[in-house]
């Protein structure tokens, strides 16, 4: 990790980077929670609470909407990704250049990296290239590091999670994304495993308020400097509810208690007004 190379996009050397990639990744069945997240211009609404770090998005996404929003929302470039239709070993096509994210404003690159994958090689070369191009343009560098594909039988084993932790810092990441590994332990190997690299962790599918705080409070406790979320928060009716809560654990490091009530005071708030 370069020093100082997340500093666009977080907030006293923590983040918060919301995900609305879905699109592409899962296709529209993600938003039929909340219709209104089908909508970007509602996720680059919700982007803009104090506790959002950065917003990570792919081209298109970004070409037709970041512009009204480049004073408010900082930008993470989601540079590869591919759709839930490829039947094929996991793998990422790069939709956009590191030069094309910087001309449309954006603060740091996001990169899918499948360690594993029978693509591993060639995905690693592409990540090269955009992360030295970011070094040129002093954009931070995200992986989102999913060991997936045929080397790989069990992608949340905490062996697994470390070595994706670790790829992250080999490869030249300033931050690596890596799924829970289930326990504080394991995570507190991972993020040790990071070394320099930073870890955040992914946010996964929907859950309550207080098991999804609780666990984003483990990560922290283990070492993690953030979160990368998407589902958690654009799949619920008040997602700036949560983001109160999300911004008491991981900025003021408060107990999940004080964040659960952070999240109701939200809604009573709502009421009022
Ligand atoms: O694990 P999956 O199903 O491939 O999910 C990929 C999605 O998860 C993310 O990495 C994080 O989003 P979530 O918090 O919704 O899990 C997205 O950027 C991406 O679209």
């Amino acid at each position: 990790m370069i020093p100082g190379a997340t500093d666009p996009i977080s907030r006293d050397g923590k983040l918060l980077i919301l995900a609305y990639d879905h699109g592409l990744e899962h296709g529209p069945v993600d938003f039929e929670a909340v219709p209104e997240s089908m909508n970007p211009e509602h996720v680059f609404d919700v982007a803009t609470h104090d506790a959002v770090t950065a917003l990570a998005v792919g081209k298109g996404v970004a070409e037709a909407h970041y512009p009204d929003y480049e004073d408010e929302v900082n930008l993470l470039a989601k540079l590869n990704g591919t759709s839930n239709l490829w039947m094929g070993e996991h793998d990422s096509a790069v939709n956009w250049s590191v030069e094309y994210a910087d001309e449309l404003g954006a603060d740091a690159i996001g990169f899918t990296l499948y360690g594993g994958s029978n693509h591993e090689v060639e995905m690693a070369e592409e990540f090269r290239d955009a992360q030295e191009a970011a070094r040129d343009k002093d954009m931070g560098v995200v992986m989102w590091s999913y060991p997936r594909g045929q080397g790989v039988k069990n992608d949340t084993k905490p062996g697994t999670i470390s070595y994706a932790a670790r790829l992250g810092l080999e490869l030249g990441a300033d931050v690596a994304k890596i799924k829970y590994p289930g326990d504080p332990e394991a995570m507190a190997h991972a993020c040790d495993a990071a070394a320099s690299t930073d870890v955040v962790m992914s946010g996964g599918s929907k859950a309550s308020d207080e098991a999804f705080l609780s666990t984003v409070k483990e990560a922290m406790d283990a070492g993690a400097k953030g979160l990368a979320v998407g589902r958690n928060v654009f799949q619920r009716e008040n997602p700036e509810a949560l983001l109160d809560g999300l911004e008491k654990v991981i900025f003021e490091e408060t107990s999940v208690e004080e964040a659960l009530a952070a999240v109701e005071s939200h809604g009573e708030q709502a009421t009022l007004d």
